[in-house]
């Protein structure tokens, strides 16, 4: 590595040019928050450190907060929401660090000298202590379908998604950065994403729903996300024919949007859709909204459906209160962060939080995939559990081909 002479000042861009890899690892090393990122369609991804711990929110704000990445779980008190404000930032594409300006010469120069280290650092990743793996059957899986269906018949609920976990051991010679940049090779139009924190243990997840995101010509956006069905290679995507079983399900999560927007008394929205996405091996139904916050006068409009919306009905279920107790009675284990949100905030990108789906929990020498389906009184058991075994196979696939 290139002999390197710390800047003076305390903030601002190094000129050194570093890897992802070893800014990574020197991070990890160096025990510190990391969260690593790389938006649909980008060509490179950004990742940030926190020197101190992560921050526990209440409820995020999302207009007031420092550049920092969000990371929030699927049921939001059960697990901390964590913040890793962004005291060093770099860039893939520049190989450039920038530090925050409240970051010291010290941390800087101790940041420095670790990285210029990393090369004979043993690779390692923040564990979460508390984990219990808990895989439900396919039985068992099968049986809680059911069970929703009854209780979706019975006028109890609308609609509910199941989920389930699989373990898979990680592949001889596991490498953290070279299993990232796998995922930014098959998935380029996914959020791709790695977090590694002491509270929550580290994540991979290749995403394709955002929750909420304003970026930075104001524009406020959502989406509605849901039915599901494997991609056809080859087929165009408009060729795609869904039952209305998938067609009802996304059109609930569209009114659940709707009624959140109705909540605000919003009327100033655009909603383009349903169309067909393909996201990994599979297609979806996706509604997109969006809000000009340019022309409306809705300041608070990010937090404010970020309130409103989480958990969202493509992951939780309508109405939201009996789905989610059915879940916690009938899925068996904690969902943790998966289908929580994560992603920047107040980036030089603006703020864009994405669903935590197609993701997988990495513990010391296995990897925890997570997958669940939306049931409604229209839904078949076997299928279901085909879905969940398709939308595994993203975080899967990249770890049988590594
Ligand atoms: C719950 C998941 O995905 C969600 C559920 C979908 C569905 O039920 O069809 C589709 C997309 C996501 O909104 C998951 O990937 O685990």
């Amino acid at each position: 590595m290139a002999d390197h002479a710390p800047g003076n000042t305390n903030s601002g861009t190094d000129t050194q040019k570093y890897s992802l890899e070893q800014v990574v690892t020197t991070a990890l090393a160096l025990q510190l928050p990391v969260a690593v990122w790389r938006f649909p369609s980008a060509s490179g991804a950004n990742a940030c450190i926190s020197f101190n711990s992560a921050i526990h929110i209440e409820q995020p704000e999302l207009e007031n907060s420092p550049f920092g990445f969000f990371f929030c779980p699927f049921v939001v008190g059960e697990q901390p929401t964590l913040f890793i404000k962004a005291d060093i930032v770099h860039s893939s594409e520049t190989g450039l660090l920038t530090f925050s300006d409240d970051v010291t010469q010290t941390q800087k120069q101790e940041f420095i000298v670790a990285l210029q280290r990393s090369q004979s650092i043993k690779q390692n990743w923040h564990l979460h202590a508390s984990e219990t793996i808990n895989q439900q059957t396919e039985a068992g899986f099968k049986d809680a379908v059911a069970e929703a269906i009854t209780t979706i018949n019975n006028g109890y609920m609308e609609k509910v998604v199941l989920s389930r976990t699989a373990t898979h051991p990680l592949p001889a010679g596991f490498n953290l950065i070279a299993i990232y940049s796998l995922m930014l090779k098959n998935y380029p139009n996914g959020f791709v994403s790695l977090v590694s924190v002491p509270e929550a243990g580290t994540w991979l997840g290749a995403s394709p729903e955002i929750l909420v995101s304003v970026d930075t010509d104001n524009v406020f956006r959502t989406v509605a996300l849901a039915g599901t069905q494997p991609a056809t290679q080859g087929e165009p995507v408009g060729n795609a024919i869904w039952r209305q079983k998938e067609i009802e399900e996304q059109g609930m999560v569209e009114r659940y949007i709707l009624s959140c927007f109705k909540k605000l008394r919003l009327r100033e929205y655009t909603e383009v859709g349903p169309r067909t996405i393909v996201a990994g091996n599979l297609m979806h139904l996706r509604t997109d909204f969006s809000v000009d916050l340019t022309e409306v006068d809705f300041p608070t409009l990010g937090s404010d459906m970020l309130e409103l919306l989480h958990p969202t009905s493509a992951v939780c279920g309508l109405p939201k209160e009996p789905a989610l107790h059915f879940i916690k009675a009938h899925e068996g284990y904690n969902r943790s962060y998966y289908s929580g949100y994560l992603g920047p905030v107040n980036s030089p990108d603006g703020t864009h939080l994405y669903v935590n789906l197609r993701c997988m929990q990495l513990l010391k020498d296995q990897a925890i995939l997570y997958a669940g389906a939306g049931i409604t009184g229209e839904s078949d058991a076997e299928k279901e559990w085909q879905e969940t075994q398709y939308k595994m196979q993203t975080m899967g696939k990249i770890l049988s081909n590594f």
